[in-house]
């Protein structure tokens, strides 16, 4: 079997030109190198402003870096791809569109959107909201919202999905709950994701490994394994000892 989703970093900089005449340019991300493996779950952590939505965007093809590149199965990234899905901190949900409706919205684009009916029960089955198909986005909580954005990007079967806080919003309950529900749609799907967080408790729960980076610009300095299986348990003391290795390598504890 091929397998498919493995993403290079190559020496990634990235620096954004002066916003104005008295500004000066902004070095976002400073030669980040790193191998994702397929299937594997990464969480990019960080303090806030460091630069760690700007390498997702690259990954993306939203941005392009300044110097070095990425490769997704050795073929350079230059522009968006639905071979990446995207998630948003915000769901970005069409109100006017119901949540099959929504869902559907990225094959519509695609004219493939015949005989999809029953792909689309699929997509809104998997994320778990089965029964709310007709129900428009102001009907949803936070949380479903989110899970529609989820189901749009999924019915794309795209390789690579990129998460960037999607869960930042969301109490601490509905919080757990989605987790839950990610790790199952990984373990499915087997997709290589990225995830960006500020919570080393959702990064330790979340991901294969956890990338600390460090106050802008952004260099990975420290890749710590999670070598827990799922379920993790949050209260387990080898949880607690890897959230303690992720918050010193962020300098937060000594
Ligand atoms: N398009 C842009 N033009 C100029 N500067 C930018 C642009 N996008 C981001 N920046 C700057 O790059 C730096 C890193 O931003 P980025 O959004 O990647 O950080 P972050 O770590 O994701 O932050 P947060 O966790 O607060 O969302 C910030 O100083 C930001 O102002």
């Amino acid at each position: 079997m091929v397998e498919t989703g493995k993403i290079n970093l190559n020496s990634i900089q990235k620096i954004f030109p002066p916003r104005s005449e008295n500004a000066s340019e902004v070095e976002a991300v400073h030669q980040v190198s790193a191998t994702i493996k397929p299937g594997e779950f990464i969480a990019l952590i960080g303090p806030s402003g460091c630069g760690k939505s700007t390498l997702l965007r690259m990954i993306a093809g939203l941005e392009l870096p300044t110097t070095g590149g990425i490769l997704l199965d050795d073929e350079i990234v230059t522009a968006p791809s639905r071979e990446r899905g995207f998630v948003f901190q915000e769901a970005n949900l069409y109100p006017w569109l119901t949540v099959e409706d929504n869902v559907a919205f990225g094959l519509k684009i695609n004219n493939k959107v015949k005989n999809k009916k029953a792909e689309i029960q699929q997509f809104i089955e998997l994320v778990g909201l089965k029964g709310f198909e007709k129900s428009y986005p102001y009907e949803l909580s936070g949380g479903m919202q989110q899970r529609v954005s989820l189901a749009r990007t999924l019915i794309n079967y795209p390789k690579v999905l990129l998460l960037d806080e999607p869960f930042g919003a969301l109490d601490a309950f509905t919080r757990m709950r989605i987790h839950d529900e990610l790790i199952k749609i990984w373990q499915e799907r087997k997709l290589t994701t990225v995830m960006v967080t500020h919570d080393v408790e959702e990064a330790v729960y979340l991901a294969d490994r956890v990338f600390a980076m460090t106050p802008r610009p952004a260099i990975l300095k420290e890749i710590i394994d999670i070598d827990l299986p799922h379920n993790r348990h949050r209260e387990s003391s080898e949880f607690i000892a890897l959230k303690t290795k992720v918050l010193k390598a962020l300098n937060f504890q000594d």
